[in-house]
């Protein structure tokens, strides 16, 4: 199965990993079945950029000593970001086949007939696969992940601040849901089992 080839051009963010494509929009893998990609992606619909304004967010390498992703690297608002508001789309290989060993594939759509598709931003994706959750973190996430369609009609999964606006210097943080860490927990259990 394949996916189609991302564009090499794009100027990559500051702190952006050398081993993972930048892409500003979705790229579709062949594991999507065409009637759901109908559905996602109309014919007519152009791929128009999922970028934050370039200003708006930044990745940094994460060094406070309290935070559960130490070393790792997390998104912070490079300006102020208004409740409500869309900050940036969630780029990265639209698949319809399973991924369970990605920590970056994120739901995008269920289908009637039980076709689910995710966006995998393991190997290609934008800033927005560098948000981190919020627990352990802040009391509460600051943002959330949400779908939105795009003018042409194209399927989206974004991050949108919360119901407070995101002050500079913040780090945006989401909830990635129960299941999420209920699913890495029963991983790590197995794996101490083996
Ligand atoms: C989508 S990535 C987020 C970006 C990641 N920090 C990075 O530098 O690539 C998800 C991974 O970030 C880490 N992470 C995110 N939120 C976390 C939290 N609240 N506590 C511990 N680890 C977290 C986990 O390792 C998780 O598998």
């Amino acid at each position: 199965m394949s996916s189609q080839r991302p564009s090499p051009s794009l100027a990559k963010p500051p702190h952006w990993p050398p081993n993972v494509y930048y892409i500003s929009t979705p790229c579709y893998h062949s594991s999507v079945p065409p009637e759901v990609l109908a559905q996602i992606r109309p014919m007519f619909a152009t791929s128009g950029s999922g970028r934050a304004p370039r200003s708006a967010v930044i990745i940094q390498r994460i060094s406070d000593p309290a935070h559960p992703a130490k070393g790792q690297h997390g998104l912070f608002a490079a300006k102020k970001i208004p409740p409500r508001t869309h900050i940036l789309d969630y780029t990265g290989e639209v698949h319809g086949d399973d991924r369970p060993g990605s920590d970056y594939d994120l739901s995008l759509f269920r289908s009637p007939d039980g076709n689910n598709v995710g966006v995998d931003a393991s190997h290609m994706g934008n800033e927005a696969r560098f948000v981190n959750d919020y627990r352990g973190v802040k009391p509460r996430p600051n943002a959330l992940f949400q779908e939105r369609k795009t003018e042409s009609g194209e399927l989206r999964m974004s991050v949108w601040s919360g119901s407070e606006c995101i002050r500079k210097g913040d780090e945006i943080l989401v909830s990635y849901g129960k299941s999420w860490w209920q699913a890495r927990s029963m991983e790590l259990a197995e794996e101490s089992m083996i």
